[in-house]
């Protein structure tokens, strides 16, 4: 099974890519590009995911949505964020019932 200590040593690099040469790593690149540039490819990617779950054909979708986690994983970085408050999020959800869940989101 694969670790998800990927997703540590994948936000590290991300990290350093922020003060890359954009001529030399497509993270870099698409940093320097900015916000537009990574949510361009959020929303793209997006729809990959939903072509290719519509195709069904299983390892086009892993792929996809790879590209899909990776390219948020970009834009939580740009924001000065990463997998960990996501799944800090994920995890206090676990911790409150639907209901609740509901609740919380309207207060939000
Ligand atoms: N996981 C990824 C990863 N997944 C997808 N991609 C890139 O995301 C792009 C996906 O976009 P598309 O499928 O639309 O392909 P494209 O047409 O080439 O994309 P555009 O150039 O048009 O944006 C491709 O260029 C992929 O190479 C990734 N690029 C990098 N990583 C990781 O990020 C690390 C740092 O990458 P660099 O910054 O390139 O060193 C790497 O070591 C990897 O671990």
């Amino acid at each position: 099974m694969v670790s998800a200590d990927i997703l540590e040593r994948l936000s590290a690099t991300l990290a350093q890519r922020r003060d890359a040469d954009p001529s030399v790593s497509y993270v870099a690149k698409l940093f320097h590009k900015g916000t537009d540039a990574i949510l361009k490819k959020v929303g793209e990617e997006a729809v990959e995911v939903v072509m290719a779950a519509k195709d069904g054909e299983q390892l086009a979708l892993v792929r996809e949505v790879a590209d899909l986690w990776f390219h948020t994983l970009v834009l939580l970085a740009h924001n000065g964020l990463s997998h960990e408050d996501v799944l800090a999020e994920l995890a206090r959800r676990e911790g409150i019932s639907g209901i609740e869940e509901k609740a919380s989101r309207k207060q939000d």
